[in-house]
């Protein structure tokens, strides 16, 4: 006890962070869920929640990551077909797995990484942009498909399913799709009746059973999201805890040593 009172609390989660690359994997969160049923709005619920909206995006302890960014590149002939709303972009086959697989293991490995950014508009990912994800505590995965490939799913360390009916989801698409993502009606609708309700039967509903969690309509049910909250605040407080306890044992490294032995490779490491 007296340890642990006479630790700053910041060169704790600081070395923490440097450790962590090494000790601690974060917390990985996968949350699943048809199109439009509001995965994208209960990650922003959850970082809201947990304060870390605002926060410089260096220093949170919890990033969300969307698997819309990992949707593979296609040939001259798919994107004439994505034109025309023949693509189907609700089948396994649409996303890039390996990089899916790379990326998450290089950040339960805490490395910071680079992640495409996706443009609906041209079916294709940004060429001259990508979106840095720093180290953090806790990672969130959201995607229609994040629990299909049974490598991915089994890095997750929770699983949540957000469970919307069909209709307010499509309620929900269709706006979306013509504010958003630059389609007109025909072609939204067209796209959910050839391959988004279908996909969503074959491939994405069934994945409801892997669920830790399912949060029946969505950013809607509050009860839910503060379990979560809650589940998420009592590991944070878990792993301070044991950052303190060992960075009272380790307490021969000062924390000037510590702090300077954050390298420029955007990895933390342990002094030598
Ligand atoms: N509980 C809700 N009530 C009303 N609109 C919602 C709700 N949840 C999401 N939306 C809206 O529905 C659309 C899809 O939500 P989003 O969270 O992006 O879904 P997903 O990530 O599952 O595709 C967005 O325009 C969003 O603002
Ligand atoms: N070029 C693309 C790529 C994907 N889609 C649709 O996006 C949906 C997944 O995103 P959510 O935010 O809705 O989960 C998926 O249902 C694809 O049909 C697209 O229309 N165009």
């Amino acid at each position: 006890m007296y340890f642990i009172q006479n630790i700053d609390m910041s060169d704790a989660i600081k070395f923490r962070k440097m450790n962590g690359i090494e000790g601690k994997a974060p917390f990985l969160i996968g949350v699943a869920g048809g199109t439009a049923s509001g995965k994208s709005t209960v990650c922003k619920r959850i970082m809201e929640k947990l304060g870390q909206v605002d926060m410089d995006q260096t220093q949170r302890q919890v990033v969300c990551i969307s698997q819309d960014s990992f949707y593979r590149e296609l040939t001259a002939a798919e994107i004439v077909k994505a034109g025309q709303g023949l693509f189907n972009f609700d089948h396994p086959n649409a996303f890039d797995e390996g990089l899916m697989e790379r990326t998450l293991n290089d950040i339960l490995a805490g490395k910071k990484c680079e992640v495409p950014v996706y443009d609906f508009k041209n079916h294709t990912t940004r060429k001259d942009e990508t979106m840095t994800i720093y180290p953090a505590d806790v990672v969130l995965f959201e995607g229609i498909l994040v629990f299909f490939f049974p490598q991915i799913r089994n890095l997750f360390h929770m699983k949540l399913f957000v469970d919307t009916d069909s209709d307010t989801r499509l309620a929900r698409r269709v706006p979306r799709d013509i504010i958003e993502r630059g389609r007109d009606l025909e072609q939204v609708l067209n796209q959910y009746m050839n391959f988004v309700k279908p996909a969503f039967e074959e491939f994405c509903s069934p994945t409801k059973k892997f669920a830790d969690v399912i949060i029946p309509r969505g950013a809607d049910n509050t009860v839910a999201i503060d379990l979560i909250v809650q589940h998420i605040k009592d590991f944070l407080t878990n792993r301070q805890e044991e950052i303190i306890v060992e960075t009272a044992s380790n307490n021969s490294t000062p924390s000037h040593v510590r702090r300077a032995a954050i390298n420029e490779g955007g990895q933390f490491k342990r002094p030598h």
